[in-house]
């Protein structure tokens, strides 16, 4: 059975590469997928029910994640871009997840809205000054969301540079600060990208980069459709490893697997030491594309997916007389579209 981070399987899906029914449970939760009608106010009730999101976390990565949390809700809605992401607040766990409240939401989300589980401080305390309410949304965010085709896709690198942080950079649009906690083994996200209307799942896979745990994760590496391989631009040995790397992608992975090369924290000017011209040398020698990303800042992440997605999709619905699509052509016309400040 595919291994579902929680997220319903609807169609085709190239990531377990079977057919799937709706298994409507999805990050442990059952929905119900009845949608309210629009509203181009809504004002939502929501019953706060603390605690669940722990025990889901418990029972997804065998871990309990103790001393902060963060608002989660189910909804669903047409893009990332839509107005859910008010504004970001981690907070220190202080026993308030013990409580159950009512709060009140308003949106002019214009897709049906479904609350499975809102977690959060005190709304009082999370007013702003000037009234707006701030919320974190996290791991929930496709919960409940529809997808034509999935895909797998890989992060690999040494340990520290920055995969678990551009994941939920992507997934959630936060940076995972602070103390460095290594990923053991392997974990993995869901998150639905859209590509010329067709809504794409990207499962993505979150390899631990410790030596250690190398004969684990090349166990998954056939199955990816999508590699991405980060340095660390503060760090040469990550930069020199990379070799290595590749080699072990031709070693284990399938042949035609997409591969982009990523030189991560990019925000780091004072200690970088690898180039950016270092980075696109390398990658032009094993014909990957290239780019400098922050998990920090968010620069280039969500790039960087949506190129694989573009190129997974393309692939998928390529015909035998069609041009390929051209990934490198791709990254760099949005990256001329993003403008100057967000180049890198
Ligand atoms: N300044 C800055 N720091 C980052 C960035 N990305 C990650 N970090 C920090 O780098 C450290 C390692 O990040 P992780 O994402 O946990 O690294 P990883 O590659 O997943 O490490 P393993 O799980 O051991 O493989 C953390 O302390 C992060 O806060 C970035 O883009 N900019």
């Amino acid at each position: 059975m595919e291994q579902v981070e929680g997220h319903s399987v609807r169609s085709r899906d190239r990531a377990s590469g079977s057919s799937s029914a709706d298994t409507g449970v999805e990050d442990g939760h059952t929905p119900t997928l009845t949608a309210l009608p629009y509203n181009e106010d809504l004002t939502h009730n929501v019953t706060v029910v603390w605690g669940k999101t722990s025990l889901l976390i418990q029972h997804d990565q065998g871990k309990f994640i103790w001393g902060s949390f963060t608002t989660t809700m189910g909804f669903n809605r047409e893009s990332k871009d839509e107005p859910w992401t008010l504004g970001g607040d981690k907070r220190s766990g202080n026993g308030l997840d013990r409580e159950a409240a009512n709060y009140t939401f308003k949106t002019n989300n214009k897709t049906p809205f479904y609350v499975n589980d809102i977690k959060k401080t005190s709304l009082t305390e999370n007013q702003s000054k000037n009234g707006t309410s701030k919320y974190v949304l996290e791991r929930c965010a496709s919960i409940n969301e529809y997808y034509d085709i999935a895909f797998k896709v890989m992060l690999l690198g040494d340990s520290a540079v920055g995969k678990t942080c551009v994941l939920v950079r992507f997934k959630d649009g936060a940076f995972l600060g602070g103390n460095f906690i290594a990923t053991v083994g392997i974990d993995f996200r869901n998150k639905v990208v859209t590509v010329d209307n067709l809504k794409v799942k990207l499962q993505i896979w979150d390899t631990a980069g410790q030596e250690r745990f190398r004969s684990v994760t090349h166990a998954y590496y056939r199955d990816a459709q999508a590699l991405l391989l980060l340095y660390d631009v503060t760090s040469k040995s990550s930069f020199d490893n990379i070799r290595a790397w590749l080699t072990e992608i031709h070693e284990y992975a399938q042949k035609d697997v997409v591969i982009m090369l990523l030189g991560n924290k990019s925000d780091m000017a004072a200690e970088r030491v690898i180039k950016k011209e270092e980075g696109e040398k390398l990658a032009k020698e094993y014909g990957v594309p290239f780019m400098e990303t922050s998990a920090k800042t968010g620069v280039n992440v969500e790039l960087a997916f949506q190129a694989i997605a573009q190129e997974l999709k393309h692939r998928d619905a390529q015909q035998p007389n069609e041009p390929k699509f051209q990934i490198h052509d791709y990254i760099e016309s949005k990256k001329h579209k993003t403008g100057c400040c967000h180049l890198v």
